[in-house]
């Protein structure tokens, strides 16, 4: 179902949802090539807010490392939380962790927030040989690797996470990169910057799930420079932010690696220090005003089939929200089938199938506007309290205004008539009444949050579903469509916005934990398998 939410209606931090938030967990480098500094940098020149948790203050240049001043763990645990008791994070980079009592501060604080996309840069020495994790913290960080979703070792880092001996060859290192994937259960980025040779290869090895691995290669031609320093630092802050706004690994790192490469081969010019200086993260955007992802309507998730549908939909917030929408292409692909779809695309579809559409709608979108409302009551921060608050409103206020106008001109029973029916004399069908029966159906025996949890997935699908048909449908408008205003609504940049804000909540939602997940995922497929059945009601004799 519909659901605009204009981008007037969302609280202003929110209406550019687009970019992505991402938190850097690691240690500084007052040159501003590498740690933190380089992170930063990285997250800007790839369309991300930056934000930054210290876990080391480290007196370093370009020539190496002089000596690291570590803060206690109460310390780093109190700016992470600080910043995930207020911001939504999308994506968490972390960098060097220098401890083993600090490696596993984070590794709590991940367990406790979930933030839906995190990407480790293990970070163990500098290319100028100097220590940057203690050897005690070797096996936390190794324990760390089943919290992320992409892991970015070079090649020490890589042997070193396996207790094995560095690999000597490419074939050795994509070897190890498979073994590494399949005993954490992670992407792993294995990078060949450390091997001689003219292109400087990476690959990503993606576990898929049945025992196997995709492995895709991204090679570069090696840049002739000695200003190197903080490459690794730069390239998985990069990762982190274009995945969440890709959903895509592969198309994350194709587009990284060629803004890395251009940083690199334009590095000299910084005449940033004398030993080996950074790499110039902002030259695409100074030159050209670049952005390093091409404009791609595929933004379809690593794994599973490539849906014609899904080109064309708001895209996932992360991995999590990927898999699920993937999961429903096939009732998403019998929803684009239907004779009603089918019929409001080329304007076919018959004047009364439309009013009693149009009718069944403004019944579901009173009940739709409570579930919003009551997920506004359940909702655990400010910023999903009032993006549910202003969604209900505007159900019950500008999405009205299409069925207003339509019914009132139609010569059917007009929408306040049918709204002020007493309850259980509406003309509500039995796919409206499911459908909501779905929604607002309450389990007071679970808790508070896992109520959320539901109530999150159960009313995505209203905005997910109908922003995907309404983009595809778009292509088939023109000034003398009979649904134009339809079509119009449903394919509106804000709606997309909004759309794209929901996703984000249930990203979050998604990574909470195994009970949240659970509700979250039967109540969405539940809601997605209504749609269709809603639809379907709208041609049935
Ligand atoms: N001289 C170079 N030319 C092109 N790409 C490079 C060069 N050196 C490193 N890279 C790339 O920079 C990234 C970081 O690589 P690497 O040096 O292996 O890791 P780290 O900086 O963590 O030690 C990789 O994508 C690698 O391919
Ligand atoms: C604070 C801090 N973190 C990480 C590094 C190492 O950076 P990296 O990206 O691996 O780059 P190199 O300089 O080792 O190529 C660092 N130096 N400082």
């Amino acid at each position: 179902m519909e659901r605009l939410a204009s981008a007037e209606t969302l609280p202003p931090s929110d209406t550019g949802r687009s970019i992505p938030r991402v938190l850097s967990i690691a240690g500084t480098d007052p040159s501003g090539g590498a740690g933190i500094q380089a992170d930063l940098k990285s997250i800007a020149a790839t369309g991300g807010y930056g934000m930054a948790a210290v876990t080391a203050l480290v007196a370093q240049n370009t020539h190496g490392v002089r000596s690291v001043h570590t803060p206690p763990a109460d310390f780093l645990l109190q700016q992470l939380e600080a910043v995930s008791d207020d911001v939504v994070i999308d994506a968490v980079k972390i960098g060097m962790l220098g401890t083993a009592e600090l490696t596993q501060t984070v590794g709590r604080w991940l367990a406790e927030v979930r933030p839906p996309v995190v990407v480790l840069d293990p970070v163990m020495v500098a290319t100028s040989g100097d220590r940057l994790l203690s050897t005690g913290a070797e096996k936390a960080l190794r324990d760390l690797l089943h919290r992320v979703d992409l892991v970015t070792p070079n090649l020490p880092e890589l042997a070193v996470l396996l207790q094995e001996e560095p690999a000597a060859t490419w074939d050795q290192a994509l070897d190890q990169g498979r073994r590494l994937a399949g005993t954490y259960s992670t992407a792993v980025l294995v990078k060949g910057g450390h091997l001689a040779g003219e292109t400087a290869p990476d690959a990503l090895v993606v576990p898929d799930g049945g025992g196997g691995f995709a492995v895709t290669e991204v090679s570069s031609a090696r840049v002739a420079t000695k200003n190197t320093h903080g490459t690794g630092c730069s390239l998985s802050a990069a990762m982190a932010t274009l995945f969440v706004r890709t959903g895509n690994w592969v198309r994350t790192l194709t587009a990284a690696k060629a803004w890395l490469q251009e940083a690199l081969e334009t590095a000299d010019r910084l005449d940033v220090g004398t030993g080996h200086g950074p790499v110039n993260h902002f030259q695409g955007v100074w030159e050209r005003g670049l952005d390093p992802l091409p404009p791609d309507t595929s933004r379809t998730p690593d794994a599973g089939p490539v849906s014609a549908a899904a080109s064309a939909a708001p895209a996932p917030a992360g991995v999590r929200t990927a898999a699920l929408w993937e999961a429903t292409a096939g009732l998403r692909a019998r929803i684009a089938e239907l004779d009603f779809i089918r019929g409001l695309g080329d304007g076919s579809l018959d004047h009364g199938a439309f009013g009693f559409y149009l009718t069944q709608d403004a019944i579901y979108l009173r009940g739709y506007a409570r579930a919003m409302a009551r997920a506004s009551e359940l909702a655990p921060r400010l910023q999903e309290q009032i993006f549910w608050a202003a969604g209900a409103r505007n159900a019950l206020e500008a999405e009205l205004d299409l069925h207003r106008n339509w019914l009132g001109t139609a010569g059917g029973t007009g929408v306040e008539q049918v709204l002020a029916a007493p309850a259980g004399t509406d003309p509500s069908g039995p796919a409206t009444r499911g459908y909501l029966e779905h929604l607002l159906g309450r389990d007071r025996s679970v808790e508070e949050h896992i109520q959320y949890a539901r109530l999150v997935g159960a009313v995505l699908p209203c905005f997910w579903v109908y922003a995907e048909v309404g983009a595809r449908l778009q292509r088939l408008n023109h000034t003398a469509h009979p649904y134009r205003e339809w079509l119009d609504t449903y394919a509106d940049p804000g709606f997309a916005a909004a759309t794209e804000q929901a996703i984000g909540i249930l990203e979050t939602v998604l990574a909470r934990n195994a009970s949240e997940r659970q509700a979250a995922q039967e109540a969405f497929t539940g809601s997605v398998q209504w749609e269709h059945d809603f639809f379907a009601a709208g041609t049935l004799p």
